[in-house]
């Protein structure tokens, strides 16, 4: 979440987190070859909804202002948390040149392509993260029991990935004694859950592309709209099998069998009020189409509900919550039937691909710990995509007050850094973000009324083909009975025929 040299205690004391990208200094943020300026975080402080009722008790409200209040505001297309690098989408020393990796379907991956792919995520779970390090106390505790040993640690890029999903979703601490406040939640159930998950998955791209030293390399998409009850990926050269000998593990032969999950500790974190950390427990659990008290989550989604959810027209509406209908956010995040209509009971399209998985994949604290979930995203985010390109949505229809905190337009997505809002990624992606996926969307099948059109349509041609055949056969006879020449010239003749017989 913070730069790695923005963490000592002088740094914290100041609120500047602005690191030179040539390490010189006196150069923050890349100042004197104009790449950025050290700036204050200018927070949105538009209202949000009433779902959260306990300002000013959480670290990640006006996120990030509890921990830094200055940042790097970078030039052109210079990006990062020291402007030493390039915007999504935009590559060279000056960050002139466009780029675009291509997101593909899993399935259709070559064996060597999987291969690659599965190994690079196993070595993401194993690589420290080269810039970044993650809080393991709230800000009340930060700097330690000495007042000046700051609490902050280093993670693997895989477990960043996870930990950051963690932390945006973890409850409301609210004292010793006092129970946490669950109804918070900085990436779920409000308009931000597109948006925070698009960048979510291209910090874990980007960084994938600098330990691999390959800035072609993109994430690929399960397209898990394929109704019934069978985990497609879920085979040793992907995602994992089910395992022989117990149904909630992977089998031994997948590399995803010896990865072990962080943030399982829930219980302690919301009474001790401590954070996630680095430590890793328990093996995955997975049982795809298991959960025998849930039929309803047995079955993955069906084409047909992507093809419908993307004919919803509205990209959120009131309450902006996970109970909005008619919202194309609602219904793809999987709270609405997949036309729109909210119900409770409902749960559909991407929430329906988590709770499938029944396991580690399933539970939100917990799910990116399954590999599964980049996956599972990158399709959500396909859709997500394709939505913008069809509707074509001005920025103002995302909300800019009143959704759920940290879900407003103008609101920084809790906890990445450098800032970044919502807005942000609210556009296409191959325009703006340098990536695109190579998909097709399933059609949509033809109402009542366009089959009986198209039937009588198709039964007039008919008839009428019928009419004007049997009306020249009926002519040419007659004709020919007339004692008229036939119709076709001696140059139409068969071969072999004589030309004295044409002659009547
Ligand atoms: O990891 C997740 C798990 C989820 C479970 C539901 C649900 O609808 O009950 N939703 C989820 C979202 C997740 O991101």
């Amino acid at each position: 979440q913070f730069p790695r040299e923005c963490v000592t205690p002088e740094g914290l004391r100041s609120g500047q987190c602005c690191p030179s990208p040539s390490g010189l200094n006196d150069d923050p943020c890349g100042s004197s070859t104009g790449r950025g300026e050290c700036v204050s975080i200018a927070v949105d402080s538009r209202q949000h909804g009433p779902q959260y009722p306990h300002d000013g008790r959480d670290d990640r409200e006006r996120w990030p202002v509890r921990f830094f209040n200055r940042t790097c505001q970078c030039n052109g297309n210079f990006s990062g948390f020291n402007c030493g690098r390039c915007r999504h989408g935009w590559t060279g020393a000056n960050c002139d040149q466009r780029i675009n990796v291509v997101r593909r379907n899993v399935m259709q991956l070559s064996a060597d392509e999987k291969r690659a792919f599965v190994n690079a995520l196993d070595q993401a779970k194993r690589t420290v993260h080269p810039d970044l390090v993650i809080a393991t106390r709230r800000y009340a505790e930060i700097f330690g029991p000495d007042g000046n040993t700051v609490q902050f640690e280093n993670i693997t890029i895989y477990n960043y990935f996870v930990w950051t999903h963690y932390f945006s979703v973890s409850k409301t601490f609210l004292g010793a004694g006092q129970a946490s406040f669950g109804g918070v939640d900085f990436s779920h159930e409000g308009p931000g859950f597109v948006t925070w998950h698009r960048y979510h998955l291209l910090q874990l791209e980007r960084d994938m592309q600098d330990m691999l030293q390959d800035p072609s390399f993109a994430l690929p998409y399960w397209n898990f709209a394929i109704g019934g009850s069978t985990c497609d990926i879920c085979t040793d050269d992907l995602m994992g099998a089910r395992s022989s000998f117990d149904m909630n593990s992977l089998s031994a032969n997948s590399i995803f069998s010896q990865w072990r999950v962080i943030c399982e500790s829930v219980e302690d974190y919301d009474t001790l009020g401590t954070i996630c950390n680095n430590t890793e427990t328990s093996p995955i659990r997975r049982n795809p189409a298991g959960n025998v008290n849930r039929p309803m989550v047995q079955r993955l989604p069906e084409p047909q509900d992507v093809a419908d959810c993307l004919q919803v027209n509205a990209f959120d509406t009131a309450p902006y919550y996970s109970t909005s209908s008619e919202s194309f956010r609602n219904t793809i995040e999987g709270y609405s039937a997949p036309k729109g209509n909210y119900d409770p009971v409902v749960r559909s399209l991407h929430n329906l691909a988590h709770l499938f998985l029944n396991g580690t994949g399933g539970q939100t604290h917990l799910s990116p710990n399954d590999p599964i979930f980049v996956l599972l995203h990158t399709y959500t985010d396909a859709i997500f995509d394709e939505w913008l390109r069809r509707h074509g949505p001005d920025a103002a229809v995302y909300p800019e007050e009143n959704a759920p905190i940290g879900h407003n337009r103008g609101y920084n997505m809790v906890p990445f850094w450098p800032p970044v809002t919502n807005a942000e990624m609210f556009l296409t992606a191959p325009e703006n973000l340098g990536y695109s996926y190579e998909a097709e969307w399933p059609g949509q099948p033809f109402t009542l009324t366009e089959i009986i059109t198209m039937t009588i349509v198709a039964a007039l041609v008919l008839v009428a083909v019928i009419f004007a055949a049997t009306t020249c056969a009926v002519r040419a006879r007659s004709y020919k009975m007339e004692g008229h020449q036939p119709l076709l010239g001696e140059q139409y003749q068969r071969y072999g025929e004589e030309k004295s017989q044409s002659v009547v």
